[in-house]
C-alpha cells in the first residue's frame, strides 16, 4: 500500500506529503484498499470455510460513519459497544440486525435503543443484564436473541491493560458452576429472549494461538454441561477478537494461524456430542483497520539537549494517539517528503501536549528533520482516532479514505468553534 516515488512517500496511490497540505495536520489517512484487502482475507480463510460464520468488525478500533458503511458494503456484521457506537452505525444505514452489542455495563438507555431498533444479538455480561433485557422485550412484546460472554480464566500475553480473559476481570461471567449454570437456566427459561451461546474475548494484541485454544477448550466444557444439564443445544459461539499485528515490521500472523486450531476443536466437540455444527462468529478490530491507516504531522519546534536527546516536536501528540504514552507502544515513523533520505540521527518526536509523557515515538532514526517536515506515523488506524481527545483543548483531526490515487473527506477536523459548541457560561456569571 505504501511505495516511495521521486523521494515522496505515497499510501493507496496519494501522494500523502499533498495530502498534509491539502487538509493540514495532524490528519489519519485510511486505506480503503488496506481495509478491503482484509475483508476479502477474513471471507477467503474463515467466512468461506465455515458455513453460518460471521465477521463483527469491533468498530472501537476506528468507529466513523464512514467505516461502518465500508464493513457494511463488505458484507460484514459490527460489534458495537456503547450507545455511540451503535447510533453511528444506524446512522451509515447499518441493518439492525447485523448489529451485536457487547459492553460490561450497558446502560438502560443503551438496552432501550438496541430492542427499539431490533439489533442481532446483545452479548449480555451478567445476570442484571439479561434480566433488564428480558424485562424490555416483554414491555415491548419484542425478542431478543442472546449470548453470554464469560471470562474463561485465561491470562493471555499482552499489555495489563488489554488483556480481559483472567478470572479477575470486568467483563463477562465467571465459569464458576454456582453462577453460570444457574445464569444459562435462567436465560433458556426467558420467555422473550432466545439464548444462543458462549463469547469470549481474552485479550487485544495477542501473537499466540494458546490461550484461544485454552479459552476454546473452557467453553467447549460449557456446551457439554449445559447440554447434559438443561438439554439446551448451543448454537452460537463468539470467539472475540483481539488477533495481533506488527507495527514496525510488515509480517504478521493470518487469521488461519488463529482460527484453524479453534475449528478444529469446535468441529470435534460438536460432532463427538452430536450437536450441529454452531454458527461461529469472531470480531477483529485492530487486524482489520490497524495497519490500514497512518498518520501526518507537521514538524515544528526541534530541541538538542547536548549530549542528552534531540525533541522534534510536532503539532499532535498524545490527544490524537494516546497509545505510546498509555501501553509504551512503538511505531514506525517516515519523513514524508524525504522519503529516500537514509536515517541521519535518532531523535524523540514528541508531541504538543503539556504533558512530558507526550511522546509520539521514542528513539527514531530519521533523516535530519526541519521544521516544515512531514511526519508519517505508520499503522495507527487502531485505537488513535477512536481514542483521540480534545485535551489541552486541541481539536480532532480529520480524517481521510483514499483509494488508487483518489482521496475523500470522511471526518472534517474539529473547530474551535466545536471545541466551545457545547459550552455554557452560567448565567449568573454574565452579570
Ligand atoms: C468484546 C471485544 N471484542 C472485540 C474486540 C476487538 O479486539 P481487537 O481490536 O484486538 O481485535 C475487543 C477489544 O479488545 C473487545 O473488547
Ligand atoms: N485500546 C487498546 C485495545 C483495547 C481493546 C478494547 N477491548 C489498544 O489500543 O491497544
Amino acid at each position: 500500500m505504501m511505495e516511495t516515488k521521486n523521494g515522496r512517500l505515497f499510501f493507496d496511490g496519494c501522494d500523502v506529503t499533498e495530502l498534509a497540505k491539502k487538509y493540514g495536520t495532524p490528519l489519519y489517512v485510511y486505506s480503503q484498499t488496506a481495509i478491503e484487502r482484509r475483508f476479502d482475507e477474513l471471507r477467503r480463510d474463515f467466512l468461506d470455510r465455515w458455513p453460518g460464520s460471521r465477521v463483527a468488525y469491533a468498530a472501537k478500533a476506528f468507529c466513523t460513519t464512514g467505516m461502518c458503511r465500508l464493513v457494511e458494503r463488505a458484507g460484514m456484521c459490527v460489534d458495537v459497544v456503547s450507545g455511540g457506537e451503535l447510533y453511528t452505525a444506524l446512522a451509515a444505514g447499518f441493518p439492525p440486525e447485523r448489529i451485536e452489542f457487547n459492553g460490561n455495563n450497558k446502560l438502560p438507555g443503551e438496552l432501550e435503543l438496541a430492542v427499539d431498533r431490533g439489533v442481532g444479538r446483545i452479548i449480555v455480561d451478567g445476570a442484571h443484564e439479561l434480566e433488564a433485557i428480558e424485562a424490555l422485550c416483554a414491555a415491548r412484546g419484542k425478542r431478543m436473541k442472546v449470548l453470554y460472554r464469560v471470562t474463561p480464566g485465561v491470562k493471555a500475553d499482552s499489555h495489563d491493560y488489554i488483556v480481559t480473559g483472567k478470572k479477575d476481570s470486568k467483563f463477562g461471567f465467571p465459569l464458576d458452576e454456582d453462577v453460570i449454570y444457574p445464569a444459562v437456566e435462567r436465560a433458556v427459561a426467558a420467555p422473550h429472549v432466545d439464548f444462543l451461546g458462549f463469547h469470549f474475548h481474552i485479550g487485544s494484541q495477542l501473537f499466540d494461538a494458546s490461550p484461544y485454544l485454552q479459552a476454546v477448550e473452557a467453553v467447549l466444557e460449557l456446551v457439554r454441561q449445559v447440554r447434559d444439564r438443561f438439554g439446551v443445544r448451543v448454537s452460537e459461539l463468539n470467539l472475540g477478537g483481539g488477533f495481533g499485528i506488527t507495527y514496525t515490521t510488515e509480517e504478521r500472523r493470518p487469521y488461519r494461524y488463529y482460527l484453524d486450531p479453534m475449528l478444529e476443536r469446535i468441529a470435534a466437540c460438536f460432532d463427538a456430542l452430536e450437536l450441529p455444527r454452531p454458527a461461529v462468529v469472531i470480531e477483529p478490530g485492530r487486524s482489520i483497520v490497524g495497519d490500514a491507516a497512518l498518520s501526518l504531522y507537521t514538524v515544528g519546534a526541534i530541541k538538542e539537549i547536548a549530549g542528552v536527546r534531540k525533541y522534534v516536536a510536532v503539532d499532535g501528540g498524545m490527544t490524537d494517539n494516546i497509545r505510546p504514552a498509555l501501553y509504551q507502544a512503538v511505531y514506525r515513523g517516515i519523513l514524508a517528503n524525504k522519503a529516500d533520505a537514509a536515517p541521519a540521527e535518532t531523535v524523540t518526536v514528541c508531541g504538543k501536549c503539556c504533558e512530558s509523557g507526550d511522546i509520539l515515538l521514542r528513539d527514531a532514526a530519521l533523516p535530519a528533520a526541519e521544521s516544515g517536515d512531514i511526519l508519517a506515523v505508520l499503522s495507527t488506524g487502531a485505537y488513535g482516532y477512536s481514542m483521540a481527545s480534545n485535551y489541552n483543548s486541541n481539536p480532532i483531526p480529520a480524517v481521510v479514505l483514499v483509494k488508487d490515487g483518489r482521496d475523500e473527506l470522511m471526518v472534517r477536523r474539529q473547530s474551535y468553534e466545536d471545541l466551545i459548541r457545547n459550552q455554557i457560561i452560567p448565567a449568573s456569571l454574565n452579570s
